[in-house]
């Protein structure tokens, strides 16, 4: 039998909080389990407000975070058991992350194309220089780019969505199984955001990459997940079919952030509204 992609298995992290007279435990992931299948490739979206444990959780799966408790395994192996500097490589080509700001993955003073050829040197093992810029210009073309657009042209000569794009080319070369994509559209144009997210859609159908993809936004979730978890205070609260759980929620938290992120009056609070709805349901 063939071992789950991802398994995560009652997983907890707890952090300490407080000044040395009050201090307490908070459960950021507090006992959260699911899997994904090896054979079928599939978009997983975790939502919740802010705080929920989200971008803990990815950063668990990502192996840069260690769980308190609980096991996960990718391809069946305790990520808690890769320690010697090639095997994280090794778990690196095959889990890659993309992170909200692409601002922020790359260095201001480096042109990006000198990102997708250390990349293919260090994590895809190309060694001839053809090689390496051939790699670079595949997974540019995968993204809708080319080398010719990008060389020599550093982060700030690019738009955020370009700069998306170039940042996911990156995570391609290795050719991984799965990617971990943390708010992956929030900071980008929003004039942009559907082709990034029509992107995510294409790499699990044309290439095999199942996504974990993280947000708050309950409508790109919607528009390209298979399956979905609602996270409310470091715990699953609902999951299923990413459209009948947003169509016909059954948990209270997951009733309350549809229709808090849908009403009219959400779009113009800027999240205040959610935060109001939600802090009305945590009251005992
Ligand atoms: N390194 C840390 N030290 C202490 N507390 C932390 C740390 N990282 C996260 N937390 C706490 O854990 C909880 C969950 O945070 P997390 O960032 O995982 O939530 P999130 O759902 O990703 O939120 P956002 O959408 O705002 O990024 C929060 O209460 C946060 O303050």
């Amino acid at each position: 039998m063939t071992a789950p992609l991802l398994e995560v298995s009652d997983v907890v992290r707890t952090y300490a909080m407080g000044g040395l007279l009050a201090r307490h435990r908070t459960r950021a992931v507090d006992g959260v389990s699911f899997h994904l299948d090896a054979d079928r490739p599939e978009i997983l979206a975790v939502v919740g407000e802010s705080g929920s444990g989200k971008t803990t959780l990815a950063r668990m799966i990502l192996n840069t975070v260690t769980p308190t408790a609980g096991i996960i395994r990718f391809q069946g192996t305790d990520l808690s058991r890769i320690r010697r500097a090639r095997d994280r490589r090794a778990f690196m080509t095959h889990v890659q992350p993309i992170f909200q700001n692409p601002f922020e993955a790359f260095n201001p003073l480096k042109p990006v194309d000198r990102y997708l050829f250390v990349t293919a040197q260090r994590m895809a093992g190309l060694k001839a220089a053809e090689e390496i810029r051939q790699r670079a210009d595949d997974s540019l073309k995968t993204v809708g780019l080319s080398l010719a657009e990008v060389k020599g042209r550093f982060p700030h000569e690019l738009s955020g969505g370009q700069l998306q794009r170039v940042a996911i080319a990156r995570a391609l070369i290795p050719t991984p199984r799965l990617l971990v994509a943390d708010e992956p559209v929030s900071m980008i144009d929003a004039s942009l955001r559907t082709s990034i997210v029509n992107l995510l859609r294409r790499l699990r159908d044309e290439m095999g990459v199942s996504i974990i993809y993280i947000t708050h936004d309950l409508a790109t979730a919607y528009y390209i997940s298979d399956r979905i978890l609602i996270m409310h205070r470091g715990r699953v609260v609902e999951s299923g079919n990413a459209r009948a759980v947003l169509d016909n929620p059954q948990h209270a938290y997951s009733i309350l952030l549809k229709r808090s992120v849908l009403s009219p009056d959400a779009a113009a609070s800027g999240g205040a509204v959610l935060a109001a709805a939600t802090s009305r349901y945590d009251q005992p």
